[in-house]
């Protein structure tokens, strides 16, 4: 049997060597909800009821199996369901959040659910906020519950500082061919998929875990659930302040929520729900839907300023921005994070901007439609032209053309596909969210752009002096020129180098020198949520164990096989985020067969394990000639249609400019023609919640 690596080679040389094969090796067993698999072949089960979550460990209290003892025979619970009629409230109260909540009974909907409730059927609460992340490996936590992994030895690990300061230097190599907008996105969907516990992502930590003056505290001081990063003494840059310790919050846990106890060990908890909904938009409950919405004509609520449309503004300027004046924009959306960085704001602008496109253009095609009904149909637009950008552009890029294909991530034809799985746990992997797919903060450039239309550029703007403080996009030009800025300037490039703007300058305050280490607190992250060894993981996906740092060589340059000794014990103490990160790129895509392996895995579940997927036909899903025009989105046509100023675009967005991909009149890429929308029928029966789409 090949392995994993040799797949992946193999499938760069030789196209038609593809097989069902998708990695060799070990017997995984997921932690929760999904059934032991070998290696990544998914036994797909065969009938309802037969699928890995029914014969999988028992979950424990609070998940939401106990509806379910019987395999899912029963997919509506003991109310009677209505259709057409809005979900139910299933929301959590934030204050008694526990690890999810199930809702007592599923309603028959064409619609998702904010919270991902009733997307499985089987098992209502899976994928929803508050719940678990799920893992590939069980976890090593240094005393196999709950504490930060250890060296073999029972030392220390190297400080995370220490490993920054080594391996990830800021060597400004840009990407030949992706642009900014290509890593902007992926923060996007990384948004859309999940967010640990217990920290803003966007703002200094409340819980302090050093003094006032940057120094360790003992550990009679140090708060509950600090894991502070030590800095070094000789540290080039923080040393020349005398700090010696960089703030570091643990993520909550099951265990911290009284969820389980005993020997159980501890996992992790993700704030949002799992799926690819555009819940970065929508919100992930009912009540920040509510939030969101303008309850008229199925719009979003905006605030208009020089004739264009933004978000609106957040209750707590003060409190969710990072702001010089409480008169300055600082927004509230579906996700909290939506002013960190001005680049993901303008990209949450113009998904924002789209629903309302959408919904006006539904309007005015179905006159007779409730604003109810103009908001469900342009929302469900929306997440399916981001679902197919997702996986049909920005996927291919990321993880492979022919990788995709060959592992039922995307598919050639153009018409329904029908691979919903519910024996697929669709939840977040900790491995993907926690390292993985963390490796794309090395694209991040430290400076943004302002882009004419002619492509010329006016200058840019420092990455650091902008965190969580949006006001910038709405100066002058700004908003259509960071647009531009995003489809013209390259990324960085998918290696080791980091630029400083996020290993000196994240989180950095107006008038200090420096801030934060983004890469420290990543491996840091890595280590507090137990994560097995970068080795361990190898031999998962299908790589020979290392048993010297010698059997890095394989797939690490001698360089960096070096710095690992240098800093590591032994080759089982290598973190996950450390070695995935230092592995060749596998050409094709822009990860090393580590990662690649990971976040593979995670997009097919993410794909198979949602019922709503925009891809599947049945009840509530489009029509054939609907889901023809939703395979037209394209990320270039979004940017055009939202941008108000941006009047050009090169075809394929997420692709630097070239004589081969030039900027083109907007009105000249492929069209989403919302026509199709028209409901043929005229007026429905009153809460039918019935259409009638030319087929
Ligand atoms: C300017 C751009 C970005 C900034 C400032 C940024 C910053 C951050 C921060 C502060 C965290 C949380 C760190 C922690 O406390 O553990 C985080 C987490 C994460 N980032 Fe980024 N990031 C950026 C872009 C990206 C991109 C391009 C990707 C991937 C394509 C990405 C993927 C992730 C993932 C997967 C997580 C963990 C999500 C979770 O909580 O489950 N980020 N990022």
């Amino acid at each position: 049997q090949r392995t994993a690596y040799q797949n992946l080679f193999l499938n760069s040389i030789n196209p038609s060597a593809y097989d069902n094969t998708i990695y060799g090796g070990s017997i995984v067993e997921d932690a929760y909800g999904a059934a032991p698999q070998q290696g990544l072949q998914y036994n797909r089960p065969t009938a309802p009821g037969q699928g890995f979550i029914s014969q999988g460990p028992q979950v424990p209290t609070g998940f939401g199996n106990a509806y379910f003892p019987t395999g899912g025979s029963n997919i509506f619970g003991p109310q009677q369901q209505f259709p057409g009629l809005p979900q139910p409230q299933t929301t959590p109260n934030p204050a008694t959040l526990g690890c999810g909540l199930t809702p007592p009974f599923c309603a028959k909907s064409r619609y998702r659910s904010y919270d991902g409730s009733c997307n499985n059927l089987q098992n209502p609460g899976l994928g929803t906020p508050q719940t678990r992340y799920n893992r590939l490996l069980p976890a090593k936590y240094g005393d196999g519950v709950s504490t930060p992994t250890l060296a073999k030895s029972g030392n220390a690990l190297p400080s995370a500082r220490l490993v920054s300061i080594n391996i990830y230097p800021d060597v400004p190599v840009e990407d030949p061919i992706w642009n900014l907008n290509a890593m902007q996105y992926g923060q996007i969907i990384t948004h859309d998929m999940s967010m640990i516990v217990g920290s803003t992502q966007t703002q200094p930590h409340s819980t302090r875990c050093c003094s006032a003056d940057g120094q360790l505290l003992e550990l009679a001081n140090s708060p509950d659930h600090c894991f502070p990063i030590v800095i070094p003494f000789n540290d080039p840059a923080y040393s020349q302040q005398n700090l010696r310790c960089m703030n570091f919050v643990r993520t909550i846990t099951d265990r911290d929520r009284n969820c389980v106890g005993g020997s159980q060990p501890a996992e992790q908890l993700t704030a949002v729900n799992h799926f690819l909904d555009l819940s970065i938009v929508y919100g992930n409950s009912d009540q920040v839907n509510q939030q969101v919405r303008l309850f008229q004509g199925g719009r979003l609520r905006t605030e208009q300023r020089n004739n264009q449309e933004w978000l609106p503004r957040s209750m707590n300027v003060s409190g969710d921005c990072t702001v010089l004046n409480p008169n300055e924009p600082c927004y509230f959306a579906g996700d909290t994070r939506v002013n960190q960085n001005p680049q993901l704001t303008i990209l949450q602008t113009i998904l924002l901007r789209e629903h309302n496109r959408i919904a006006d253009n539904l309007a005015k095609i179905n006159p007779h439609w409730s604003d109810e009904t103009i908001f469900q149909e342009a929302r469900k637009i929306n997440w399916a032209q981001h679902q197919h950008i997702t996986y049909y552009e920005w996927l291919p890029i990321f993880i492979g053309l022919e990788n995709s294909i060959k592992n039922k991530i995307i598919w050639r034809n153009k018409g329904y596909v029908d691979d919903y799985n519910p024996g697929v746990n669709p939840s977040i992997l900790n491995e993907h969210a926690n390292a993985a797919f963390r490796f794309f903060h090395t694209l991040i450039a430290g400076q943004l752009d302002l882009v004419s239309e002619k492509r010329n550029s006016y200058g840019n703007i420092r990455l650091s002096d902008w965190f969580n403080r949006p006001a910038i996009i709405e100066q002058g030009n700004n908003f259509a020129e960071l647009t531009r800025g995003l489809a013209t300037q390259p990324e960085l490039a998918a290696d080791a180098y980091h630029d400083s703007e996020i290993t000196l300058n994240w989180l950095r305050q107006p008038g200090q020198q420096l801030g934060q280490d983004l890469k420290a607190i990543c491996i840091q992250r890595n280590r507090d949520h137990g994560l097995a060894s970068y080795n361990d993981y190898r031999h998962f996906c299908g790589l020979p164990r290392a048993y010297s740092f010698q059997d890095f060589l394989d797939v690490i340059s001698p360089e960096n096989v070096n710095r690992l000794a240098s800093l590591f014990e032994h080759p089982d103490d290598v973190d996950l985020t450390v070695g995935g990160s230092l592995e060749t790129i596998v050409p094709g895509t822009l990860a090393g067969p580590t990662f690649l392996c990971i976040l593979t895995e995670q997009f097919y579940r993410t794909r198979v394990g949602d019922r709503f997927w925009f891809e599947n036909s049945g009840e509530g899903g489009f029509t054939l000639p609907q889901l023809y025009e939703i395979k037209k989105s394209s990320i270039a046509r979004l940017l055009c249609d939202n941008g108000y100023n941006v009047r050009a675009m090169q075809p394929r967005g997420f692709e630097r400019i070239s004589h081969t991909n030039a900027v083109v009149p907007c009105e000249s890429l492929p069209v989403v023609d919302l026509s199709l929308w028209k409901d043929i029928q005229g007026p429905a029966p009153t809460g039918s919640g019935d259409f009638f789409y030319k087929k």
